[in-house]
């Protein structure tokens, strides 16, 4: 990988970094996501080396090699999924009756809301019907949201290029592209996933893609905490496939609720986790007060091996 590739990764690894050291050092969640959020200069710097990195760096791999793409997998997996019978097989064998949604059928398009979108690379579809947002967008395609603390309700409310609120059983399709390794804290994975449940329609379909270069055995241990901990709120996982660079997942929306008692939703909370969580350079002893081991090697890196990093 070029060096202006390598520098742009460091870039964005570099603030996953120091929002989990801050944690570390604070242990107040809240208020280091509210000084986060108002580090406007760091969030724009990240974004315009995220959408460089993307576009002109990994765009090129996409091409060279199409297997290798989180956007090519998440595309053909909803072509299977709405346009080609995969939803009508797996309602078969959730012996579900529920009605298919009618804003399928009327408009023929996949609502999709694109979470941490930064450049919109879904836009590209004309099948989707595509709402992005990102804490800080790159482009002006997408709308400014901090989908962590932005209300739900009836409906959605767009304010020139911000998103106000969000609109319960609204969306297909959710993506949690590169999204949930961004966050310092488990309990705000979480978060994410329980928005998500309410959001989609019955049916509907979660994907997760999460960054790792790795074999794809080496973090199926955290694969399998995620997969548990989202059957609790009502996904269940219908595909998973590891890439090169990235674990992706699809997740369909089997229940309409769950009702979770407060010591389950922290417990479960607790399952997604990611390996460097539980890493501290300061303490070599943090590893050993977890319950979850992982190697030294495991630590250091993590998910951190962003595509094209390590090559
Ligand atoms: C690693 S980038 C992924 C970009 C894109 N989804 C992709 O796959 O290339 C993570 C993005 O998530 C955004 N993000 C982080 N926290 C967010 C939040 N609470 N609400 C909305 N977007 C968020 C960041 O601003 C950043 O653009």
């Amino acid at each position: 990988m070029s060096n202006d590739g390598k520098n742009l990764a460091d870039i964005v690894k570099n603030v996953h970094r120091r929002l989990r050291q801050e944690l570390y050092k604070t242990g107040d969640l809240e208020s280091v996501w509210i000084n986060h959020c108002r580090n406007v200069p760091c969030l724009k710097k990240y974004a315009s080396s995220m959408h460089k990195l993307a576009t002109e760096h990994w765009e090129q791999l996409r091409v060279s090699n199409p297997a290798t793409s989180r956007i090519n997998w998440t595309w053909s997996f909803l072509q299977y999924y709405f346009f080609s019978g995969g939803l009508q097989q797996h309602r078969q064998k959730s012996n579900s009756d529920t009605e298919w949604p009618k804003l399928i059928l009327n408009e023929s398009k996949v609502a999709v809301l694109d979470v941490g979108s930064c450049y919109n690379p879904f836009g590209e579809y004309e099948e989707l019907d595509v709402l992005s947002i990102d804490l800080c967008p790159a482009l002006e395609s997408v709308y400014q949201c901090d989908f962590l603390n932005i209300p739900l309700g009836k409906t959605t409310v767009i304010d020139g290029q911000s998103v106000l609120s969000l609109a319960t059983n609204q969306f297909h399709c959710i993506v949690f592209s590169f999204l949930l390794e961004y966050f310092p804290s488990p309990s705000q994975r979480w978060t994410c996933c329980e928005k998500a449940h309410l959001l989609l329609l019955r049916e509907g379909i979660l994907i997760i893609i999460t960054p790792d270069s790795k074999a794809a055995h080496s973090n199926s241990k955290v694969m399998r905490s995620w997969r548990e901990a989202l059957s609790a709120i009502g996904f269940k996982r219908i595909k998973y496939e590891k890439l090169q660079h990235a674990h992706c997942m699809a997740f369909r929306k089997n229940s309409v609720e769950s009702v979770l008692k407060a010591e389950d939703r922290e417990l479960l909370a607790s399952k997604m986790y990611i390996p460097q969580d539980f890493y501290n350079p300061s303490d070599s002893e943090n590893e050993e007060k977890d319950e979850i081991k992982f190697t030294e090697a495991e630590l250091a890196e993590g998910f951190t091996n962003l595509p094209l990093f390590d090559e």
